[in-house]
This record gives structure tokens, C-alpha cells and sequence, in this order.
């Protein structure tokens, strides 16, 4: 049949449409902020420094045509994608020099994003755990720079512990590396169907090398999972003798990067490439034990740490994307007025839709603040233990790791699913970024360990602690110490405008500490008629509770000190109404710990649900320049519903052209 015109015709027809400059609602938002947006821009990079640098790294990035697309990468099959992902990488890795390659917190990440965006790719786990393991796990003297190595791209490693019978017990992989002091060798050997590793990012198709967790034998002896330095292909990057390895298929996400799967059949590799900075087996097969247990599992500490940054930058850009969409969304489908006769309405002056937006807006900061300090406390616990000086922080660092990538990945995953909604149908388009965000921010719920499993590392310390305050004797972690404090028997909290931060966090640690502790009295009967583990696991759910409002708690608790350290009034106060506004919505998705045994009454319960109402009025003037403090330029949130500009429909038409089914 004949056409008048192909689709591609039409959608240049309507690309006249385009609007000149930005989209006058977006435009009258920014205009009528409240606060200076460059210094508050300050503040959430905490300093011009870091904020210039965001801008030099974009330019740098623009500038150079190998980081262009000449296909939208939505509308690529996922060879076309691995190898799009690929190119970037090289692209990337032969500029490195753009950034400061060392800064994993704010350089490292942006420099990625900007170059390749949200898809994990060949390089991920390289990047991503292999270096760190480097890092954490080999002597200084050994390391030769493990930066240039990646730079020189002679080896390119990944991460290789999970199996297909295990993951989350570590202590059960069946991988043996079994030393042989004959030849001063190890033999690694897949003993089982169920030891084969599988998901190692990067495996099935690009890395050389891995660093693999088996169970050390030596002297006839188990030892426990170790790590190990191991050559997977050889320099024309066919598999060696020994080793099966391939890609595991398509994934609910992350599909530019190679997953893979990995089998050992009696493969010998030289006793120098176990990472013995803290356990060592002699040439004689003398096993010299670590000064910490679990000093071998470092490396997965660190990338959690580096996880709940990058996650928490996941949330705020769908929060910049839903907000800035909100704001020109209105007249192109009705969705009803407020005052009859007056005209549509933003969809953003809904009340319903700020309840959608604000909260996940706010929840985006406070993480990913702390996570700098966070940071510090992680480098100076590993000095700390580098010195052979101090293991003590050890387990709170573990404990504070593992909760703030369990609730943090959780909560981003939610609030990602919440602003997509937020946008109705385009934000279930890819163009809408959602579906990307969403993909990648749940697989961080899975990944680096599975977030009820790391919830119950929390309890098994806040258990511990519980104990100590009981036996009168306690020795308590810093961020435990309330925990030791006196019972509250009422709730503080008034109106959100009179109410202090004092009493916010009063409250908190009140319902938090009766938690651990009626957990802790259940456990403990529990345990007088059951097994420990029986005992366990028949309160697990209470301690997976109890772990959580500790997280939280402990979130509220860091916003609430880093707003006050704002310099700036007008900023400080937008913000401050935002940390409420944060700590007041977990009041309210938390009611029913709050509200037991009459804590919290009725009556201020209602005043908290009122006060969401007041802050969320208070808060939407300045919704569109709080997501434009995140600094997020439009190549990094790679939305089109996001755009700076908010000229999002001739932008959806002109991503729709891109589809293959129109170019026939
Ligand atoms: C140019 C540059 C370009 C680009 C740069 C790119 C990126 C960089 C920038 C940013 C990146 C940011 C982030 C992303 C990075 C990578 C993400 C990419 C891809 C995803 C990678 C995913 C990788 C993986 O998933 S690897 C596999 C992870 N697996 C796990 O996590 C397993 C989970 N299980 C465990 O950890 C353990 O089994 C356990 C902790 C659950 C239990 O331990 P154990 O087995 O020993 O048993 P228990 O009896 O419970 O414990 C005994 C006691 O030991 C304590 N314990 C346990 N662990 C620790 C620890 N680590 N430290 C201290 N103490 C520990 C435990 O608490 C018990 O103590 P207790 O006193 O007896 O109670
Ligand atoms: C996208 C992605 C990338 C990955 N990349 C890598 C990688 O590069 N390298 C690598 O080694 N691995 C990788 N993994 C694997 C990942 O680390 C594991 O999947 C993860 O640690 C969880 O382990 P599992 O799959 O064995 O889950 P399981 O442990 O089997 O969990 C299944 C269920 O059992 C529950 N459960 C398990 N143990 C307990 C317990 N003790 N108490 C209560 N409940 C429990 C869990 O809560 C969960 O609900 C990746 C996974 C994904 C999804």
C-alpha cells in the first residue's frame, strides 16, 4: 500500500515544533526559588571545587566525538550493546587523565556515567571490585600500580566468588584451591555442578583475569574461602587449559555487561597469587592465619560503601527527571483543574503528586551526604588495620555497611518504581530513564550481598549490643551509643515548625532502642526452649525490623547535623524543612512502631500527618531549583523527560523517530 509520507517525514514535520529556549513553567519555577541555587549547589557538593570539577569533567566528555552515539543505545539489540558499551570503554579508559581516577566517590562515578551511562559494562567489575580487591587485599610492595595496569588495559579482571549453589554463605562455596608444596602451586578445582561460579560482571566475554574466592586447603587442612589472583584467558584471549567460561544471558538489567559463568578442572596457578596481605601460606604450606577473621571479605565492605553513594545518585536523578516533569506537565492532556474555571494546573501542584516527589527528593540527600564521612571513617579503619593496630571498628564498620546498602538500595529501588508512576505513562517509557534506573538500582538490592542477609549482620551486632548495655558493662560503638541510653516513656514530637531537632531525634532513638531491646528479650526467651540458630531464625523478622529503624535512625540523625553545618540561611532553611519532611514521612510509613504502647499519640500522630501536608506546601516552590541543585547536567540523566529545558514532547518525538520500526 502506498503512503503519502514515511514516519520519518512526519516526525521532521512535526520536529518544527521544537520550541526555541526552555519551557516558560520551567523557567517561572527556577525564577521563583527561595534560595541562591549556586550556593546550594555548594552545599551539596560540599564545596566550588568538586561543582567545577562536575562541569570540566561534562565539557571534557562533550568535547570529544568517541563518546558520542550515533544510535540511541534503547533502540540496540544486546551484541549491538556490548559492543557500544566496549568502544566507550576504551574511549574512556584512553582518557583517563580527565579525571582523578582515585576519587571513587564523585570523579570516578560521573566520568562513567557521562561516558558510557547507567548500563554496567565490560569494565564495571574491574573498576567496580577487581581494584579495590587489589587494593584491600595486596601487599603494598605487590600492587605496581594497579591504576596503570588498568590504564595499559594488560589485564582486565573481575570478581569471582558467587556460585551457582551459593552466594550468600560464604562459608559454604564448594571452589577448593588446595596448595601443593611439591610445586608451590595451587590447584583450583570446581569440585561440583553447584561450585561453578556464575555472575561475575565481565566474565563471560572480556576479563583475563579474576579474583576468585575458594576454599584454601593446605597441610591437608580447610582454611576457609580465600582469595586468589587468577588467569582465565591467555594473551589472545582464548581460555586456558583448565578453565570453562562463558556469558550467562540476558539479565532484567545491566545487559551491557557480560555476566558469566566460570569452571575449573584441576587449574594450577603459582603460590605468589593468593592476596596474602593478611593470610599467607609459606612455600611449605604453613598457614600464617589473618589478625581478623574476616579481614578477607575487605574488599565487598569497601563496594558497599561505594554502592550506597552511587545508589543514593540513582534517586536523585529520577527525583530531578519526575520534578522537572512535573513541572511542564499540564496542558496537553487534562488532568482536571482545582479551581474550576481557572485551567489546568502543573500536575506538580497536586497535593498527591508532591507526596510522590518530595520525600523521595529528600531521601536522596542525606545519604548520599554522610557517605562522605562514611568514606573517611572506612579509610581510617583500614589504616587502623594496616597498622595491625586496631581491629576493634572492624565490626561496626561491617555492620554500618551492610545496613546503610541494605536499606538505602531498598528504599532507592522503591523510590525510583514511585517517581516513574509519578509521570504516568512516559514514565514507563525508556526515554523516560525509569526503567534503566529501576533495572539497575534492584539488582544493588541483590548484589554485594543480598539486603535481608546484610539486615541480619545488623541485628547480630545490635544483639551484641543489647547484651553489653544489659550486663551493666557496655563498650559501645559510636553510632550505637543510644542505644544505652534511659527509656523514653513519651513521644516529643509537636508541630513540625516548633518542634526541634532534639526531639525528632529523641524520638527516634526511643522507638528504635525498644525495638532492639523487645527483640532482644524475645530472642533471649526464645533461645531458653530453642537451638541458638532455631531461636534465630524464629524472630528474624523482628530483627530485621529492629535493624532497619537502626539504619534509619541513623540516617535522620546525619541529616539533621549536616544541615546545620549550611552556611548559607536561605539554602539552610529549604533544606532543613526537607530533613523534617524526611524524618516525619518515616514517622508516618513507620506509624505502627511509633504509635505502640502509646509512645506516640493520636494526637501527634495527626500532627505529623498535618505537618507532611504543611511542608510539602512549603517545600513546592522550591521543588524544580532542589532537583537543579543536584547539578545533573542532561547528558548524565540521559531522560527525556528530564531535560533541562522541560521541552519533553517534540523530545519524545524525536527519541521515537530512532525506533528501527520506523525507518521502513
Ligand atoms: C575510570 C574509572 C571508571 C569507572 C569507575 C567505575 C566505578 C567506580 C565507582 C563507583 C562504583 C560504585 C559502586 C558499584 C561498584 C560495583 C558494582 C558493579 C557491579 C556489581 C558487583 C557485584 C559484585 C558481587 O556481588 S560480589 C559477591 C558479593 N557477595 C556477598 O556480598 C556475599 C554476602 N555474604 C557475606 O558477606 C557473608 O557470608 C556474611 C557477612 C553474610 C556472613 O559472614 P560469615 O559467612 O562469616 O558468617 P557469620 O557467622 O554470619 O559471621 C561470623 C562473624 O563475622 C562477622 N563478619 C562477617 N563479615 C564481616 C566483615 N566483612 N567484616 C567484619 N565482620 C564480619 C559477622 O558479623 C559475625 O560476627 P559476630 O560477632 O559473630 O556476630
Ligand atoms: C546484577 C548482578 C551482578 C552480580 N555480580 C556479581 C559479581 O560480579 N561477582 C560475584 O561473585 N557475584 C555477583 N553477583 C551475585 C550476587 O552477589 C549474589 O546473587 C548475592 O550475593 C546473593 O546471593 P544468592 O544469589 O546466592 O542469593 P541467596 O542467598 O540464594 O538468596 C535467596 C533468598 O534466600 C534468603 N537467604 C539466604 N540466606 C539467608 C539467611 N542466612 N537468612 C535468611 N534469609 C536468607 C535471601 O534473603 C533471599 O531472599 C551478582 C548478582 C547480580 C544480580
Amino acid at each position: 500500500m502506498e503512503r503519502d509520507s514515511s514516519p520519518s517525514d512526519q516526525f521532521h514535520r512535526y520536529k518544527n515544533l521544537i520550541q526555541n529556549g526552555d519551557n516558560p513553567d520551567i523557567t517561572k519555577e527556577r525564577q521563583g526559588a527561595s534560595f541562591n541555587l549556586y550556593n546550594m549547589q555548594c552545599f551539596v557538593y560540599e564545596n566550588d571545587h568538586k561543582l567545577q570539577r562536575r562541569q570540566e569533567i561534562l565539557e571534557f566528555v562533550e568535547s570529544h566525538r568517541e563518546f558520542d552515539d550515533p544510535v540511541h543505545p534503547h533502540f540496540l539489540n544486546r551484541d549491538e550493546q556490548i559492543d557500544r558499551a566496549t568502544r566507550k570503554c576504551l574511549a574512556m579508559v584512553d582518557n583517563l587523565d580527565a579525571i582523578d581516577v582515585t576519587d571513587y566517590f564523585d570523579e570516578a562515578p560521573l566520568y562513567q556515567l557521562l561516558t558510557i551511562g547507567r548500563e554496567l559494562h565490560c569494565l564495571s567489575l574491574h573498576y567496580g571490585m577487581f581494584l579495590p580487591t587489589i587494593q584491600v587485599h595486596t601487599e603494598k610492595s605487590l600492587i605496581l600500580g594497579p591504576f596503570q595496569m588498568a590504564a595499559s588495559k594488560a589485564i582486565l579482571g573481575t570478581f569471582a566468588q558467587t556460585e551457582l549453589g551459593h552466594g550468600s554463605n560464604l562459608s559454604k562455596l564448594e571452589t577448593t584451591a588446595t596448595y601443593d608444596a611439591t610445586t608451590k602451586e595451587f590447584v583450583i578445582h570446581t569440585p561440583t555442578m553447584s561450585a561453578g561460579k556464575w555472575w561475575p560482571g565481565g566474565l563471560g566475554k572480556s576479563a583475563n583475569y579474576a579474583a576468585v574466592m575458594a576454599q584454601l586447603y593446605t597441610s591437608g587442612e580447610s582454611k576457609g574461602p580465600h582469595l586468589f589472583m587468577v588467569q582465565l584467558r591467555d594473551n589472545a584471549h582464548a581460555p586456558l587449559p583448565g578453565v570453562t567460561v562463558g556469558d550467562i544471558g540476558p539479565k532484567l538489567g545491566n545487559n551491557a555487561n557480560d555476566n558469566g559463568f566460570l569452571i575449573f578442572d584441576h587449574y594450577r596457578i603459582p603460590r605468589r597469587n593468593m592476596f596474602m596481605k593478611y593470610s599467607k601460606v609459606e612455600a611449605d604450606g604453613t598457614y600464617i592465619p589473618p589478625p581478623h577473621a574476616k579481614l578477607g571479605f575487605g574488599a565487598m565492605v569497601l563496594v558497599r560503601l561505594l554502592m550506597i553513594r552511587d545508589q543514593t545518585c540513582q534517586l536523585g536523578a529520577a527525583a530531578v527527571i519526575a520534578i522537572r516533569y512535573s513541572a511542564v506537565r499540564h496542558s496537553a492532556v487534562r488532568q482536571g483543574e482545582i479551581n474550576e474555571g481557572e485551567g489546568e494546573v502543573q500536575i506538580l501542584d497536586y497535593r498527591t503528586q508532591q507526596y510522590r516527589l518530595l520525600p523521595q527528593l529528600a531521601r536522596s540527600f542525606p545519604s548520599s551526604q554522610r557517605m562522605r564521612s562514611r568514606n573517611s571513617t572506612s579509610k581510617y579503619v583500614t589504616k587502623q588495620i594496616n597498622n595491625n593496630a586496631n581491629m576493634e571498628l572492624l565490626p561496626e564498620l561491617h555492620a554500618l555497611s551492610s545496613g546503610l546498602k541494605a536499606v538505602i538500595t531498598w528504599e532507592v529501588a522503591q523510590g525510583i518504581e514511585q517517581l516513574r508512576l509519578s509521570c504516568g505513562g512516559h514514565g514507563y517509557s525508556r526515554a523516560s530513564a525509569f526503567p534503566d534506573m529501576y533495572a539497575y538500582a534492584v539488582g544493588g538490592c541483590t548484589y554485594e550481598g543480598e539486603n535481608i542477609v546484610m539486615l541480619l549482620q545488623v541485628a547480630r551486632f545490635l544483639m551484641m549490643i543489647a547484651k553489653e548495655v544489659r550486663s551493666g558493662n557496655p563498650k559501645l560503638a559510636e553510632i550505637a551509643e543510644y542505644i544505652a541510653k534511659p527509656d523514653a516513656v513519651t513521644a516529643r514530637i509537636s508541630s513540625w515548625k516548633t518542634c526541634s531537632d532534639e526531639d525528632i531525634i529523641h524520638d527516634f532513638e526511643a522507638v528504635t532502642r525498644k525495638l532492639i531491646f523487645a527483640t532482644f528479650d524475645r530472642l533471649t526467651t526464645l533461645e531458653r526452649t530453642m537451638k541458638k540458630k532455631e531461636a534465630w531464625n524464629a524472630c528474624s523478622i523482628d530483627l530485621c525490623k529492629a535493624a532497619r529503624m537502626h539504619v534509619k535512625t541513623y540516617l535522620v540523625k546525619n541529616f539533621l547535623a549536616r544541615v546545620r553545618t549550611c552556611e548559607d540561611p536561605a539554602s539552610r532553611t529549604v533544606m532543613h524543612t526537607l530533613a523534617k519532611l524526611y524524618a516525619f514521612d518515616l514517622i508516618s510509613g513507620g506509624g505502627g512502631h511509633f504509635m505502640k504502647g502509646g509512645f506516640l499519640s493520636e494526637k501527634q500522630f495527626n500532627e505529623v500527618q498535618l505537618g507532611i501536608y504543611e511542608m510539602l506546601a512549603a517545600i513546592r516552590p522550591d521543588s524544580v531549583a532542589l532537583a537543579d541543585s543536584w547539578a545533573i547536567s542532561d547528558l548524565e540523566l540521559r531522560s527525556v523527560l528530564g531535560r533541562r529545558d522541560g521541552n519533553v514532547y517534540p523530545a519524545l518525538l524525536e527519541w521515537a523517530q530512532q525506533s528501527p520500526l520506523n525507518q521502513n
